[in-house]
């Protein structure tokens, strides 16, 4: 690893858990390169930022996804046996299992759900002197993403499975006593998701036609057989969990609106020009997975190093989402610069790079837009509420983020209460 600049202390795994989202940029922007060798948990790795580094680490087959992340983030995120974990012919094969669901249809499918939760969930939030939006908006989002995975959940057991979702990406950092904690709440969560897939195999239960736990029950290998029913827990979890997670968007939605009132005047008054883009740049601007971990699986050269297989690389989502050299001003939220934008897939790197199918970009990426786009309609349009005074700052130290208070709206009104006051 000669051939490139180095961090210069020997392990930096304490400058990581201090400088969080900007760890790499920084470096990079001192070292005056987009990538450089360094140690984190004592082992070597290269870390990369920008356009042409996400090509590299995304497009044809040189990065797996075995042994670059600490256990506990795998177990916690997408777990062994998952999509992500594997490669080649049998990734695309699992892959197109996840891309087949995000039909228009289903998006449609998903928008309608959540505004039928989110209304019901205005009826209660009404009743409440203060609502935390983070919290809040998890369990809206687990109902309609149990909802719409076609997977059973009783009433009252949503507040405890959005619980159980939301420790998950919550500890994926993988530090602190929480760990073990969701790690218990997860195998629960597990336990759970398979009795339902060998019910459903059983012909005790049933799948909704077409429904996402239809086609994971049914879904067969390359050898032709049906998933084992942990890998099919697994996967379901990996469309819960992250239908969930979008939540901390909602959150720095709602913020986003609140510190640009201009935008919320426009959506208020149903002017949806701009919408996309407005959620593009959400995406862009606020800080979610920080980075993503790969090692080679060959040998290859990229801007004068000589990556040989096994090498850990990281790729750095957040500062390639904030690179000057892509996104002028890039710490200016401004949708504008979403207008004409040409969808460059090496850019835009809040849910990964590249190619759906032939790589690890995130399937959840459209459905992501469409659930954003249809919670700033519900919060511009469906519900007055204030925003007491409160600490709506977020650390990029922390991962990952969120405003610190999580967004308290007090004096929550519906459309249906504000048409009969
Ligand atoms: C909340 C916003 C989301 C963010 C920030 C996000 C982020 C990401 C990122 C960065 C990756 C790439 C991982 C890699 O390169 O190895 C990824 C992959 C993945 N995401 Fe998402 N995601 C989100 C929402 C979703 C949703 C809504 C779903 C499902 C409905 C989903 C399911 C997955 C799956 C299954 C993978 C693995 C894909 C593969 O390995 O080929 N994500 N996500």
């Amino acid at each position: 690893m000669s051939d490139i600049p180095h961090a210069t202390t020997l392990d930096d795994s304490l400058a990581l858990l201090r400088e969080g989202y900007t760890y790499i940029a920084r470096r990079c922007d001192r070292l005056g390169a987009d990538l450089f060798a360094t140690r984190l948990m004592l082992k070597p790795v290269i870390c990369m930022r920008g356009a042409e580094a996400a090509r590299i680490f995304y497009d044809g087959d040189r990065f797996t996804r075995q042994g670059a992340m600490p256990q506990t983030t795998l177990w916690l995120l997408q777990d062994a046996g998952s999509v992500q974990q594997l490669d080649g012919a049998a990734h695309r094969q699992r892959k197109q299992m996840f891309m087949g669901m995000m039909t228009p249809e289903a998006l449609a499918a998903m928008e309608a759900l959540l505004a039928r939760r989110w209304r019901e969930a205005v009826a209660r939030w009404e009743a409440r002197e203060e609502v935390v939006l983070l919290e809040a908006s998890a369990e809206v989002l687990t109902r309609a993403a149990c909802d719409w995975c076609g997977v059973p959940l009783p009433e009252d057991e949503a507040p405890e499975l959005a619980r159980e979702l939301a420790a998950m990406v919550e500890n994926a950092g993988g530090v602190g006593p929480g760990v073990l904690l969701a790690l218990g709440l997860r195998q629960r969560t597990e336990a759970r998701l398979r009795r339902l897939v060998e019910r459903v195999r059983a012909g005790e239960a049933q799948a909704p036609a077409g429904s996402p736990l239809a086609v994971i029950v049914a879904h067969r290998e390359p050898d032709g057989s049906l998933l084992d029913s942990t890998v099919a827990a697994v996967e379901l979890i990996n469309l819960l969990r992250p239908l969930l997670a979008v939540n901390r968007y909602i959150t720095f939605a709602a913020l986003a609106l609140h510190e640009h009132p201009d935008w919320r005047d426009r959506f208020a008054a149903g002017d949806e020009a701009d919408l996309e883009p407005f959620v593009q740049e959400l995406r862009r601007f606020y800080p979610f997975f920080p980075l993503i971990g790969g090692r080679a699986r060959e040998n290859f050269e990229w801007s004068g190093h000589a990556f040989a297989e096994g090498d850990w690389v990281l790729l750095d989502l957040y500062g390639t989402n904030h690179d000057a050299r892509l996104w002028p001003e890039p710490e200016q939220f401004r949708p504008e610069r979403f207008r004409n934008w040409a969808g460059d897939p090496h850019t835009l790197i809040p849910q990964g790079a590249g190619d759906f199918l032939g790589g690890h970009r995130c399937p959840g990426e459209w459905i992501t837009i469409a659930i954003l786009k249809q919670a700033v309609r519900l919060l511009c349009r469906e519900m007055r509420f204030e925003v007491p005074p409160q600490d709506l700052s977020v650390s990029l130290a922390r991962m990952p983020a969120a405003p610190a208070s999580g967004f308290v709206m007090s004096r929550v009104r519906g459309k249906a209460a504000r048409a009969a006051a």
